[in-house]
């Protein structure tokens, strides 16, 4: 592995070749040839080292100015124009992006320790206590028991399933809630009812309550954030120009949620925390963290990290699946066809008599295939969260420095035209299996589609949410027929995206829901 020029070796260099106090001139001449033949050797040995192609830089801006608002986009088509790795310099840093399933398999898998780390950004520091979180931290120590806690405490697969419950009263709300607007015979706006239904579940299992009650489906209980905050998410997002308006706005921000986090745990804390033990299904996320012991032998956690960790799940869990079943449900109301082959499927493994079920999700075999779909074209993370190399290291034989931040391009990867036919229409049939096994839809060998990523910093959440992908399309797709409001037709759905953190529509999705099983079902 190729060691980086760095800073510290030319001064290194610099000062072994200094003479030491009273030299004769004679021996002054000699250190001076000396340090200019191990100048030139440095020099040489920088030169040597290969970048990756991209390209043209300006002065001090580096290629900074080439990203418009679409970055995703425009890094595709310097990997359509420069080749699958590209390097690129923006501002002072160092980047490099592909959309290649090979390099990616580089980047995450075999050089995964060099890779796994995160670059710290003002937003990691201001939105997420300092770095203090799992999703923004740096690769060390303190990432790594953030991120224990939260496999071992919170996402383990018996703590999940003690939550099947409310997640099925969640899918009970949403379903009422359509349910009601189609009564009115009034257009439904998919992403409030996305958005209730995916932040309704996530704050039950973490802080015990549903926030966020959506208009059509109960009272609301607003807490005056959101995670598809604007500036939070172009914050989070952090690497285009648009980040320095974004961090103009971040302090508000940090305070907003920072007085949310304060007043939850107080709350908890004020409640006595459960009196239960850990196990014990009612206890929430935040009681969980209230009971585990601090580092070094102190008794709690801090304060600080109950915060990160309660933020990183929000944020982490809540946009993404709402942005995929909203993606979701416009790819398939524009296509009708789809439409009708999810529902033939949801008749014949559930019947008109009664709502989905979880134990149902894994037979749904066509559907799991519009999901894979909607991943492929669009990926809930576009970039996925900037990795950073912790050393210089090479990838194809092209020198990568240390300090590099590295765009995982998935928008351009499930869209990459030396990968897939056909990249521009949704088939869900492309990912159906010859022998009618499983469709996986959280990983796949092969690196084509990768919507929770892998390696290190792979997405801890995968299963959960898969769960509410599906649940709530298969509930959706189960209880009603969809059509465009107003006069459209399916195709006039438009399908263009605005690039953040996560990557929504434009444009909310909007369309008319009419009941399609029999009234006693849905009360
Ligand atoms: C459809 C839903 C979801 C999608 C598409 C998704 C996708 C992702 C992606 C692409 C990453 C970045 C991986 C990387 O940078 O290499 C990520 C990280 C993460 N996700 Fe998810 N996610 C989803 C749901 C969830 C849920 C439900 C949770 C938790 C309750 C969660 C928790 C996290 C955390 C903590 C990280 C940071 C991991 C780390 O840096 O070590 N995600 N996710």
């Amino acid at each position: 592995m190729a060691q980086g020029f760095k800073l510290e070796d030319h001064a290194n260099a610099i000062s072994l070749s200094l003479p030491p106090p009273c030299v004769h001139s004679s021996s002054f001449v000699a250190v001076a040839a000396n340090f200019i033949k191990r100048w030139g050797n440095l020099r040489s040995q920088h030169k040597s080292k290969r970048l990756p192609p991209g390209p043209p830089r300006l002065p001090v801006f580096g290629n900074l100015l080439q990203l418009g608002q679409q970055p995703h986009r425009d890094l595709a088509s310097l990997c359509d124009k420069y080749g699958p790795l590209v390097y690129l310099r923006l501002g002072n840093v160092d980047a490099i992006t592909t959309n290649d399933p090979e390099i990616i398999r580089e980047i995450l898998v075999r050089q995964d320790d060099v890779f796994a780390s995160r670059p710290r950004t003002l937003a990691a520091v201001h939105l997420a206590y300092g770095c203090a979180d799992v999703a923004l931290a740096p690769l060390g120590p303190r990432w790594k028991r953030m991120r224990r806690i939260c496999m071992e405490h919170l996402l383990t697969t018996k703590r999940l399933e003690s939550f099947v419950s409310h997640r099925a009263d969640e899918a009970r709300h949403l379903v009422l809630g359509v349910w009601a607007q189609a009564q009115s015979g009034k257009p439904v706006n998919l992403r409030e009812v996305l958005g209730a239904f995916s932040m309704n579940n996530v704050t039950r299992m973490l802080l015990g309550q549903a926030i966020l009650r959506c208009r059509i489906s109960g009272p609301t209980r607003g807490h005056g954030i959101h995670a598809r905050d604007p500036r939070a998410v172009s914050a989070f997002g952090g690497d285009i120009p648009r980040r320095l308006l974004a961090i103009l706005e971040m302090r508000e921000v940090e305070k907003r949620v920072d007085d949310f986090h304060n007043k939850i745990i107080e709350e908890h804390r004020k409640s006595g925390g459960k009196e239960t033990r850990e196990e014990d299904k009612d206890m929430d996320f935040v009681d969980v963290l209230l009971s585990l012991p601090g580092e070094n032998g102190k008794e709690n956690m801090e304060d600080a990290e109950i915060k990160a960790l309660i933020q990183d799940m929000i944020a982490a869990a809540t946009d993404t699946s709402a942005v995929t079943n909203e993606w979701a449900m416009a790819e398939v109301i524009k296509h009708p066809r789809v439409l009708s082959k999810i529902q033939q499927e949801l008749d014949s493994v559930v019947g008109p008599n009664r709502m989905v079920a979880e134990s149902d999700l894994a037979q749904l075999n066509y559907l799991r295939c519009v999901v894979r779909e909607t991943f492929r074209m669009h990926p809930a993370g576009p970039l996925l969260i900037p990795h950073e190399s912790l050393r210089a290291t090479t990838i194809n034989g092209y020198h990568i420095p240390d300090k590099t931040r590295v765009f995982i391009n998935t928008h351009g990867l499930g869209r990459n035209t030396k990968i897939w036919d056909d990249v521009e229409e949704f088939c869900p049939e492309r990912h159906w299996l010859a022998d009618g096994s499983r469709v996986e839809i959280s990983h796949g060998a092969d690196f084509k589609i990768l919507p929770f990523s892998a390696g290190k910093r792979k997405c801890p959440g995968a299963p959960l949410g898969v769960t509410l992908v599906l649940m709530a399309l298969a509930r959706l797709f189960h209880c009603f027929d969809w059509t465009p409001p107003g006069g459209l037709s399916p195709e006039d759905i438009d399908t263009a995206e605005v690039y953040g953190m996560t990557m929504p529509k434009a444009k909310p999705l909007v369309a008319m829901a009419r009941p399609r099983l029999a009234e006693h079902v849905y009360r």
